[in-house]
C-alpha cells in the first residue's frame, strides 16, 4: 500500500471516528432524554390514583406502582413474585380469580370485577379490578395488567344506601299500609257520620214535629187556659167569675132578656157585648143605653124616636135606639135611673116590642133582645117607689150578679197583669215585674169603683212607673177604716158618704184627671146622675 493510499485511509478513519463520535454523542443525548421520559412515566406511573400490576399468566406480581403497593398496605420490594391471590380475601374471590385471569389472557378484552380484599395487617378494603393482556417476547410470555380501586367509601355508602331504601321502601309500605287502613277506619267514620247525620236529620224533623205539636198543644193550653182565667176580655179566674161565665154561656143563646145586677165597675158592660157576641144576634149591633146619661126629657126620644115637630127644637125626624137594635140587642145600662114615666113604655116594648114614635100614631114592631144592667139593689127602688115591679119582673128574667172586686181578690192578679199589658202596648212602655208588696196593697184594698178603679190606677202607675218596675203612687185607706165605718151604715148611705167625701177632696171638680169620677171609678154621667139622686149640688 502506498503512503497516499494509506493516508486517504487514515483521513476516512479519522472522519468515520468523527463520525461515530457525533452519532455517540447524539446517541448519548437521545438516552439521556429517554431517561428523563422514564422517570416522568415512572413518576406517573407511581403517583397515579389506582394501583397498578403487572401480573404473569399464574397471577404473580412482577410489577406494581405505589399506589398499589399502598392499596395491599405493603412496600413494592415485599409484593415481587407475591400471588395477588394472597391478598383476597374470601375462598370466593379466591376461586374466582384465576378464572377471571384466564378470561383476560383469552384476549376478551377487558374484564372487570370486584373483590374484597385485605392489607398485609389484615385490614380489608373493597375493591374493583381492570385487567387486560399484554403481549410480550415469547420468553416471558403474555403478562396481565391489573388496576386496582379502593372502592370501601363507595360500597359502604352504596350499601348505607341501598339499606336506607329497603328502610324507605319498608317505611313507605308501613305508611302506607297504616295510612290505607286510617283511610278505611275514616270512609268507616264517615259513614258512620253520614248515618249519623241521617238519625239527626230524621230527629230535628221528629223535633220538628213535636215541636209543631208541642205549639198547637200549647195554642190549645193557652186556649184552655184562658178559658179558664178569662172569658174573651173578661178576666176572672173566681169561683165567683167562673159562675158568672157559665151563667152568660147558658143565656146567651137564648132570646132571654137579661138582668145584670152588680157595683159600678164590676164590668157589666163587659158581660152584656159577651153575652151579644156568644148569641145569633152577633151579626146585628149591639145599641147600648145609659139611661143615667141620658137627659130625662131626651130619653124617650132617644129611646123610641120622633116624628119632625114631635116638640119644640126637633127638627128632623129621629130613629129611636129601638128601632137601630131591631134584630139585634139594646142595652139599658144603669136602668135604674129610668124615669117612671118611661118604664111602662118600656115593659110594653119588652112585653110586645110594639112601640110608638113620639110624635107619631103609627105603631112599629121590633124584634130585640134586652139586656139590662143596674148598680143599684132595684128591690129597694122598688119599695122606695122609683122603680116599677112588674118592670123589674119583666127584666129579671135571668139574673146574674156581677160580684165586686174585694170579694174576689184573687182576680186582682190577674187583672193587673192584664192591665199592665193592655197599658205598656198603648202608652209604650215596658212594665214586666210587679212587687209582691205592690199585689199584698191591692189585694187588701176594698175597691169601690171596683174593676174600673183598678184599671185607672194601674194605667196611672204605668205612666208615672220609671224602669221595668210598677210603682203605684195612690195611697189607699186601710180595709179596717172602711170596714169599722161601714158596719154601722147601710149601703145608700155609704155611697152618699163617700161621693160627698171625694167631690170635697176634688172641689166639686166632677170630670177630667183630678176629677171626682175617676177617683170614684165611675162615668161622669154616672157620677152626675148619683149626685141627681142624692140631691147633692155643689156649695
Ligand atoms: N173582668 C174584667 N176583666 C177585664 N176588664 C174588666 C173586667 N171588669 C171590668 N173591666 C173593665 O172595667 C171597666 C168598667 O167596666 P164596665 O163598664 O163593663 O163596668 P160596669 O159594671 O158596666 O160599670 P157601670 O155600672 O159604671 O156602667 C171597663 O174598662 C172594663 O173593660
Amino acid at each position: 500500500m502506498n503512503l497516499a493510499k494509506a493516508q486517504r485511509l487514515l483521513h476516512e478513519l479519522e472522519v468515520h471516528q468523527i463520525e461515530l463520535e457525533m452519532q455517540n454523542a447524539e446517541l448519548l443525548s437521545t438516552r439521556e432524554e429517554l431517561e428523563i421520559t422514564h422517570t416522568k412515566y415512572a413518576e406517573l406511573f407511581d403517583f397515579a390514583p389506582l394501583g397498578y400490576f403487572i401480573l404473569d399468566q399464574h397471577g404473580r406480581i412482577q410489577q406494581t406502582n405505589l399506589t398499589g403497593a399502598q392499596l395491599l398496605g405493603t412496600e413494592r420490594s415485599r409484593l415481587a413474585e407475591q400471588p395477588f391471590c394472597r391478598f383476597i380475601e374470601d375462598s370466593d374471590g379466591r376461586i374466582f380469580f384465576p378464572r377471571f385471569l384466564k378470561m383476560t389472557l383469552q384476549g376478551r378484552g377487558i374484564q372487570c370485577c370486584e373483590l374484597n380484599l385485605k392489607q398485609t395487617d389484615g385490614t380489608l378494603f373493597h375493591g374493583i379490578l381492570q385487567s387486560s393482556a399484554v403481549k410480550t417476547s415469547e420468553s416471558l410470555g403474555d403478562l396481565i395488567l391489573l388496576s386496582l380501586i379502593d372502592n370501601t367509601d363507595n360500597r359502604t355508602l352504596r350499601l348505607k344506601l341501598q339499606k336506607s331504601r329497603v328502610v324507605l321502601e319498608e317505611t313507605v309500605l308501613k305508611r302506607t299500609a297504616e295510612l290505607t287502613e286510617i283511610n278505611a277506619r275514616l270512609l268507616h267514620e264517615i259513614e258512620e257520620h253520614q248515618l249519623a247525620q241521617k238519625e239527626l236529620t230524621e230527629a230535628l224533623s221528629r223535633i220538628q214535629q213535636l215541636s209543631e205539636r208541642l205549639q198547637l198543644e200549647n195554642i190549645h193550653l193557652q186556649q184552655e187556659v184562658s178559658r179558664k182565667y178569662a172569658f174573651g176580655e173578661i178576666i176572672g179566674q173566681s169561683r165567683a167569675m167562673s159562675e158568672v161565665f157559665s151563667q152568660v154561656e147558658q143565656v146567651a143563646p137564648q132570646n132571654a132578656t137579661v138582668l145584670l145586677l152588680g157595683e159600678t165597675g164590676t164590668g157589666k158592660g163587659l158581660i152584656a157585648h159577651a153575652i151579644h157576641q156568644r148569641s145569633a144576634r152577633k151579626l146585628r149591633p149591639m145599641i147600648t143605653v145609659n139611661c143615667a146619661a141620658l137627659p130625662g126629657n131626651l130619653i124617650e126620644s132617644e129611646l123610641f124616636g120622633r116624628e119632625k115637630g114631635a116638640f119644640t127644637g126637633a127638627h128632623v125626624q129621629q130613629m129611636g135606639r129601638f128601632e137601630l137594635a131591631d134584630g139585634g140587642t139594646i142595652f139599658l145600662d144603669e136602668i135604674g135611673e129610668m124615669p117612671l114615666e118611661l118604664q111602662v113604655k118600656l115593659l110594653r116594648v119588652i112585653q110586645d116590642g110594639e112601640f110608638e114614635r113620639l110624635g107619631s100614631p103609627r105603631t112599629t114592631k121590633v124584634n130585640v133582645r134586652v139586656i139590662a144592667a143596674s148598680n143599684r139593689n132595684l128591690k129597694t127602688e122598688i119599695s122606695a117607689g122609683r122603680f116599677r115591679e112588674d118592670l123589674f119582673y119583666r127584666l129579671n128574667v135571668f139574673p146574674i150578679n156581677i160580684p165586686p172586686l174585694h170579694q174576689r181578690s184573687n182576680d186582682i192578679p190577674l187583672l193587673v197583669e192584664y192591665f199592665v199589658g193592655k197599658y205598656n202596648k198603648k202608652i209604650g212602655k215596658n212594665i214586666d215585674t210587679v212587687t209582691k208588696d205592690t199585689l199584698n196593697i191591692l189585694q187588701a184594698y176594698h175597691w169601690p169603683g171596683n174593676v174600673r178603679e183598678l184599671e185607672n190606677v194601674i194605667e196611672r202607675a204605668i205612666i208615672t212607673s220609671q224602669g221595668t218596675v210598677l210603682q203605684i203612687l195612690d195611697r189607699f185607706d186601710t180595709p179596717q177604716e172602711m170596714r169599722s165605718e161601714q158596719a154601722t151604715k147601710a149601703l145608700a148611705d155609704l155611697e152618699y158618704d163617700h161621693i160627698l167625701h171625694v167631690l170635697k177632696k176634688t172641689r166639686w171638680r166632677i170630670e177630667g184627671e183630678n176629677g171626682a169620677a175617676l177617683q170614684l171609678g165611675i162615668n161622669p154621667s154616672t157620677l152626675r146622675a148619683r149626685m141627681r139622686k142624692f140631691g147633692l149640688r155643689r156649695p
